[in-house]
């Protein structure tokens, strides 16, 4: 069975230890929806009353099902649509809904829309990047800069000269990523961006948004994906008939009700705890490894335990 590129990442890289323990975080800004709520002219509303905390520092994964207004969400938090009630604060401060204040927002929080055809607007690949930072009224030299850095941080650039129209999909991908980068946002805002992504192409996503944390940037990911999120984030928020449902990865992932009402499926190491747990008798009620080695670890620690038939401890080979 091919090994899924986001689970060979999440084997390498996952930060199991920290999902209850959030006190390391410092230094990040953090982006706030107290209350949000927003119709479509249609009549759809698909936030009612959303209270969601982007801690900075923290990976959090926003979960639920299609149509269940993550977008929307999205680009509320982001400033690219107006909430019909409730507010966006950034470090706990209001974001104020006119020009300035959108201004200032959209250079601390960068969204990434889920199609990157919606995002791409200039004829080759540096020139998309650097489309960004122009608007900033940088000097050449400093925009130029900025296309090098991030290019590199995205392993981009063999492509700095490639028609954007020529690129795959899942370079057109990580080329909006780029765009967004380059404005150099405290919080990265991606829609489903593993979305239409080979196992390989999934793999470098995750490599790169790695790369963008160590450069501090706070990444915030939309997915239906819930082993990907269970793997990758610190904290889950999962929206559900308009209300969002917050809290510590594994605290949300034990809430199998929530889970089903939010028409999401158990990630797969809680599935395999449960199938194990009625199989075999083994205990549940500590944490579910996040990931396959993890898992491999547990099982041996699990059956050194179990009593052979003389009553001594058994060895699991
Ligand atoms: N421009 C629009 N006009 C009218 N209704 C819209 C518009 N955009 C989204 N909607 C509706 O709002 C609801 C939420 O859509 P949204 O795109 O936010 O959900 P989502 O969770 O991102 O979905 P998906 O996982 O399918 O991308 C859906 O019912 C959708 O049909």
């Amino acid at each position: 069975m091919a090994v899924r590129g986001h689970e060979r990442w999440i084997a390498r890289n996952v930060r199991s230890d920290i999902a209850d323990d959030w006190s390391w975080v410092m230094g990040h800004r953090s982006l706030g929806g107290n209350n949000l709520s927003y119709h479509y002219s249609s009549g759809v509303e698909p936030l009612k009353d959303v209270t969601v905390d982007l801690t900075g520092g923290l990976r959090t994964a926003l979960l639920g099902a299609n149509g269940s207004g993550k977008t929307t969400l999205l680009r509320i938090l982001a400033g690219s649509l107006a909430p019909a009630g409730g507010q966006v604060t950034v470090d706990g401060v209001p974001l104020q809904q006119d020009r300035r204040g959108l201004r200032s927002h959209r250079q601390t929080v960068q969204l990434v829309l889920q199609n990157p055809d919606d995002q791409l607007f200039s004829a080759d690949v540096s020139h998309d990047i650097a489309f960004g930072p122009a608007n900033l009224g940088l000097t050449p030299h400093e925009i130029m800069e900025r296309v090098q850095e991030t290019l590199s941080l995205l392993a981009l650039e063999e492509l700095a000269q490639r028609p954007t129209h020529e690129l795959s999909y899942g370079e057109r991908k990580r080329v909006t990523i780029a765009g967004a980068m380059a404005m150099k946002p405290c919080l990265l805002l991606l829609d489903e961006p593993t979305a239409g992504l080979d196992p390989a192409g999934v793999e470098e996503m995750f490599d790169a948004l790695e790369r963008l944390e160590q450069s501090g940037t706070t990444v915030i990911l939309s997915t239906h994906d819930t082993s990907l999120a269970f793997g990758w984030a610190d904290c889950v928020s999962v929206l559900e008939s308009g209300y969002a449902h917050q809290g510590s990865t594994s605290a949300i992932f034990r809430d199998l009700e929530l889970l089903q009402r939010a028409r999401l499926r158990p990630p797969w190491p809680v599935d395999l705890m449960r199938e194990l747990t009625s199989r075999t008798g083994i205990a549940e009620g500590r944490q579910v490894p996040r990931n396959a080695p993890d898992f491999a670890r547990w099982i041996d620690e699990a059956l050194a335990r179990r009593p052979t038939q003389s009553g001594s401890q058994g060895g699991a080979r």
